[in-house]
């Protein structure tokens, strides 16, 4: 009821534990606070919480226009209802590396188990549209090195994201890819997200590289061909994240929905595809509501 009970720090503990398993542990992206209860219902290992939909929600794109309180924001609301971990896009880390350090402070006390912090220029833009830049290595790892300094528990996982892969086309792209990679764990990254990788052989080749987990992006309609948990497992990726989908299957069934009633005038034909209001009500809990309303006017006074 009204939260999670999991502390912050004990959901961070948790995390690395499952981490340093080597299993893959999957996360969709949670377009809400309600759909990440509904994640946690469906018995996945924790939440993203993306900076695509965080920016799409907004009716804005994705090139770094929202800022450091509205990411944070937003990711207390999602995280303090579900038991779950939540791992936030934190994009460039909103400035320059002291701004980073504020960053990652403020990400620890909204509650957030771990953020990714990428490397490419000010203003980003989405890891899967052309014409990326990214900083130079020096500048790439002070942004991590002033994460890592800045946070007080040692668990929040921080995650360097490096965009180099799609600068570069073939090979060359993929060798500055693990070239980045292995500088920004020296950094002090506990965790690598390589950006755009195209193929398995290229996800494997980085995680041969490397001896820290390795994060894949299963985006719709981008650069990466999309796996199944069950490939990306079998070559050792610890993470895999699925940022937009659920918003795109919410959004494309809304889109449908809309068109239905434009052409019907009712949604009754709709109606096994909506989320049932008693569905509903089980996820936000209003069970236990009633027991704890009950349980607060359960006394008689004597007169
Ligand atoms: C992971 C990502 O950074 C996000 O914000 O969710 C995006 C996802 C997307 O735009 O599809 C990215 O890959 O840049
Ligand atoms: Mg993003």
């Amino acid at each position: 009821m009204l939260y999670a009970r999991t502390p912050a720090h004990e959901k961070r503990r948790l995390f690395r534990e499952r981490l340093a398993s080597g299993e893959l542990l999957r996360l969709p992206g949670a377009f809400n606070p309600l759909s990440a209860r509904l994640i946690e219902r469906k018995g996945f290992d924790g939440v993203y919480i993306s900076g695509a939909v965080l920016s799409a929600d907004l009716g804005l794109p994705d090139i770094g226009l929202t800022t450091l309180s509205e990411v944070a924001g937003r990711g207390q609301q999602i995280a303090r209802v579900t038991e779950l971990p939540a791992i936030i896009d934190a994009d460039t880390g909103f400035g320059e590396p002291m701004n980073v350090a504020r960053t990652i402070q403020t990400l620890e006390d909204a509650g957030i188990a771990g953020c990714h912090i990428e490397d490419q220029i000010n203003p980003k833009r989405c890891g899967h549209l052309d014409g990326k830049a990214v900083v130079d290595a020096d500048t790439a790892a002070k942004r991590i090195r002033a994460a890592v300094d800045a946070r007080r528990d040692p668990d929040f996982l921080i995650m360097a994201r490096t965009d180099i892969r799609a600068t570069e086309p073939g090979e060359r792209g993929l060798a500055l890819a693990i070239d980045r990679a292995k500088a920004l764990v020296d950094a002090g990254a506990d965790a690598i997200f390589p950006e755009a990788m195209r193929t398995l052989d290229e996800f494997a080749a980085m995680r041969a590289a490397l001896d820290v987990p390795i994060l894949a992006n299963m985006t719709e309609f981008g650069k990466s061909e999309l796996f199944s948990a069950q490939q990306l497992a079998g070559i050792g990726v610890n993470i895999v994240i699925w940022p937009v989908s659920m918003l795109r299957i919410a959004m494309g069934a809304t889109e449908r929905a809309l068109d239905e009633l434009n052409a019907e005038g009712h949604l009754s034909g709709k109606l096994g595809e909506m989320q049932h209001r008693a569905e509903l009500y089980e996820l936000v809990d209003y069970e236990g509501y009633n027991r704890f309303d009950t349980s607060v006017f359960n006394f008689t006074v004597e007169r």
